[in-house]
């Protein structure tokens, strides 16, 4: 080893909290660290490499390259969710009742950042069930995957349903607030309390766990990961271009090519295989009116 490299190693970022981090090494060891300068630019999922600077303390120096990263960016900030993640859980309920705008948004910055996601519908004991299912009709029939879950009810049978999906892989999960991610934390993570002390007592940031992205291990081997990142309002895509939209939509990928303009937007063109697959109820009234919503919104200015 060089000089230079001496004491250098790589750890996991598990955490995060401004500029402080905590870093888990090869024995599972976890470290506080800081990034040097003031840019703070590592999210929980990242391998970096860092040097102890004290006995409690180290200083990352490097973040390696990531294999994916999912975020969301509105007009004036990005804001990462996590880097290196194998699976996107999407977690909805039957009530309170799920935003199909934010399902489709969550699902579209998955595929293009390369990230295998599913829809998860939790509290399917709630005669709300059905309507639910009705709702999510569409995502099934393009070929997307939705398990369907009744945590708090089934709770063993939930854990059947997942733990297949989950085996060996680093999983986030997201979902508005009220939906059941808390239950499926604590579900799949025994002591994810005494992580979640354990972590807020190294970086000293008090009890809260709603506020920051969360690294949680299944399993002693530490094979499994969840991730548990905060709520939020908006799920900007100005990562995203306009064109490309269609792309990531399973439900608008069979057509794309076989309209008459190469270029066509999907939106008034003559000619288009879309706007025909919506007149035929091919696609959904719902997901086409998404996607000129979206459509809109990447093609406009930002708002000063
Ligand atoms: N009926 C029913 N209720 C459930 C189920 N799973 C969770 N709940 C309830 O739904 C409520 C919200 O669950 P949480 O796990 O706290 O949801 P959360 O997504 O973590 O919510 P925040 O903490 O607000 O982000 C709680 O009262 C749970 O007991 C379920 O399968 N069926
Ligand atoms: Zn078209």
């Amino acid at each position: 080893m060089s000089a230079a490299g001496q004491g250098r190693q790589t750890g996991l970022v598990v955490r995060g909290h401004g500029r402080h981090y905590l870093i888990e090494d090869h024995d599972g060891q976890r470290v506080h660290c800081l990034t040097r300068g003031k840019k703070s630019d590592c999210v929980v999922g990242d391998r970096v490499r860092w040097q102890r600077s004290s006995e409690h303390e180290g200083v990352i120096e490097s973040v390696e390259p990531r294999r994916n990263l999912l975020f969301r960016q509105d007009e004036w900030k990005t804001k990462s969710f996590a880097a290196n993640l194998d699976r996107l859980l999407i977690l909805v309920a039957v009530e309170p009742q799920f935003s199909e705008s934010q399902l489709t948004r969550a699902l579209i910055a998955a595929s293009s950042a390369g990230i295998e996601a599913d829809i998860v519908l939790n509290k399917t004991d709630l005669p709300g069930a059905d309507a639910a299912r009705a709702r999510l009709a569409p995502y099934t029939a393009m070929g997307q995957r939705v398990l369907e879950l009744s945590l708090k009810g089934r709770p063993e049978a939930s854990r059947e349903v997942l733990m297949p999906l989950l085996d060996g892989q680093a999983t986030l999960v997201l979902g508005p607030s009220g939906t059941g991610k808390s239950t499926l934390i604590n579900l799949l993570v025994p002591d994810a309390k005494a992580q979640i002390g354990e972590i807020s007592q190294a970086l000293n940031s008090g009890r809260h766990t709603t506020t920051t992205t969360q690294w949680y291990w299944m399993d002693a081997a530490r094979k499994n990961a969840l991730i548990d990142s905060p709520g939020f309002q908006e799920f900007g895509l100005r990562q995203i271009a306009a064109p490309d939209l269609a792309s990531y939509m399973l439900d608008f990928k069979p057509y794309l090519g076989e309209c008459r303009f190469h270029n066509c937007s999907h939106r008034h063109e003559p000619g288009c295989a879309v706007l025909v697959a919506v007149e035929a109820g091919r696609i959904s009234p719902s997901r086409y009116r998404i996607y000129d919503e979206l459509w809109n919104e990447l093609s406009s200015p930002p708002k000063y």
